[in-house]
């Protein structure tokens, strides 16, 4: 197995009495998109600025390209968005990136970087002028502008309207089908599922899962039996965890939609207009978050 990228070792992190990264264990491999999820608080930008070598580890180990993240040598192949209230304003967007390309080995040239990006247009533009989406574009873009090995997002699309969100995911599976290995948090759970092959969720600083997408999905079985009936108690009655109404329909959580959907057919009670859907990301993070609860 080729060596990973990055590794958190066992790293605990607290901030006095809080412990924000808990025991973490996590290699990342290249070429791969890894989606970090977990809710307020659970620890993810802690990750992050630990394998940016902006923060220590209390005890455990972090290495970056197999040294030391706080070593500046180690940086020159870590691309990084800056806050984009960090982007200086009087600058125009042609200048930021050759600032920010300066300081990298292999930098990618300022056309290519902004075609890649959707910002040819905005080239000369001075980016206090830009729209909060048009910054946000910059920032993500600077994080590949020297043509990193590993890039670090840290909820990129954050305020970006739908079609901005779509454009940046675009850009971002080019550059992964390019070999760029990407590390991405987001509050949007879709956005883990577009993007993600490997999912790591995160809850009170403690890896809850860490797989491909998929078994993240499989880990919570449940599936959702959606359909219009009269009867939802009777229906209920044939082996659903739970049920509610959604509009005029009813939707019930099974385990297995076959058995349950092969009992409601054999019974003979009356529906119509069924459909069966796997759980969402959110769903099942919902789960994880849930039973980790219960075993604390
Ligand atoms: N500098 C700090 N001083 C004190 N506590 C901190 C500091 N940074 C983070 N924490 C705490 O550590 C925990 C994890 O925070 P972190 O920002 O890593 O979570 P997160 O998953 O990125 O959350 P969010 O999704 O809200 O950005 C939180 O309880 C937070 O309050």
């Amino acid at each position: 197995m080729t060596a990973p990228l990055a590794r958190l070792d066992r790293v605990t992190r607290r901030f006095g009495e809080v412990t924000a990264v808990d025991d973490v264990t996590l290699d990342i491999r290249p070429g791969q998109i890894l989606g970090l999820l977990g809710p307020n608080g659970a620890g993810k930008s802690t990750v992050i600025s630990l394998l940016q070598g902006l923060r220590r580890p209390s005890s455990g180990r972090v290495e970056l390209f197999g040294g030391n993240p706080a070593e500046a040598a180690r940086r020159q192949s870590l691309g990084s968005t800056p806050q984009e209230t960090a982007l200086p304003a009087t600058l125009t967007v042609g200048e930021v990136i050759d600032f920010v390309g300066a300081h990298f080995e292999r930098r990618v040239p300022r056309g290519e970087l902004a075609a890649e990006f959707g910002l040819s247009d905005l080239l000369k533009r001075q980016t206090g002028s830009l729209s909060g989406g048009q910054r946000r574009r910059v920032s993500v873009a600077l994080a590949f502008a020297g043509d990193p090995r590993l890039v670090l997002l840290d909820e990129p699309t954050t305020g970006l309207d739908v079609d901005a969100r779509h454009a940046l995911w675009d850009a971002l599976r080019r550059q992964h089908e390019r070999g760029a290995t990407v590390v991405v948090t987001s509050h949007y759970l879709e956005e883990i599922e577009a993007l993600a092959e490997r999912v790591v969720v995160l809850g009170g600083g403690r890896v809850l899962a860490d797989d491909h997408l998929d078994a993240v999905l499989g880990r919570v079985r449940v599936r959702r039996v959606r359909l219009v009936t009269d009867v939802p108690e009777r229906i209920a009655a044939l082996g659903a965890e739970s049920w509610a109404p959604s509009g005029e329909a009813t939707e019930f959580s099974v385990r297995d939609s076959d058995a349950f959907v092969g009992d409601l057919v054999r019974s003979g009670l009356p529906f119509r207009d069924l459909t069966v859907r796997g759980a969402s990301l959110e769903e099942a993070f919902l789960t994880l978050t849930a039973s980790d609860r219960k075993v604390a």
